[in-house]
């Protein structure tokens, strides 16, 4: 089977601090939407695109010559156009898929601006408790039990 090599981006924000933390509706945050935990980013597959409609992190294949950090900074750039740092690797989720076997290795990643979007349909902030409110790629499915471990912690 062929074996397609796809680095992911986890774009990972840490709570807002002034969002009411202490849940009384009084204060600084209070009235605002209140996000009381780290989140990560969640880009949905634009149409016409293989696999068209599911969730996942932004990037895409490594070509060859390139390493995966540096096919990670050049998909982000073309996807959101925006820069990105790439962090530390936060888990590989392996799919045997009908197109080939992806690979996909994830680096937790810090966005230097606003992303737009040039291919995804749209994207979402997800908490702990709302990684499955969307339908994401297959592959991704160990690296999300990863991360909500990680968003539930911090
Ligand atoms: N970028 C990305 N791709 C993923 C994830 N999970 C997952 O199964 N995939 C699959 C979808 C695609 O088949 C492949 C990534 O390739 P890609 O994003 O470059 O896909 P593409 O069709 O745009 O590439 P291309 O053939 O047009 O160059 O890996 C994920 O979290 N991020």
């Amino acid at each position: 089977m062929k074996e397609i090599h796809v680095v992911g981006a986890v774009f990972w924000r840490e709570a807002d601090p002034e969002a009411d933390p202490a849940g009384t509706g009084a204060g600084k945050g209070a009235g605002r939407e209140a996000r009381r935990g780290a989140q990560i980013l969640a880009a949905q597959r634009g149409p016409g695109k293989n696999m068209a409609g599911y969730w996942e992190f932004p990037g895409g294949k490594v070509e060859p010559g390139e390493t995966p950090r540096e096919a990670l900074a050049r998909e982000v750039r073309e996807e959101l156009l925006a820069e990105v740092e790439v962090g530390e690797f936060v888990g590989r989720g392996v799919y045997d898929y009908s197109f080939g076997r992806v690979i996909l290795d994830a680096y937790l990643c810090r966005l230097e601006g606003q992303p737009r979007l040039t291919e995804h349909a749209q994207v979402r902030w997800l908490g702990a408790d709302e990684l499955m409110d969307v339908e994401w790629a297959p592959a991704d499915l160990p690296i999300l039990e990863e991360l909500r471990r990680r968003l539930s912690a911090g």
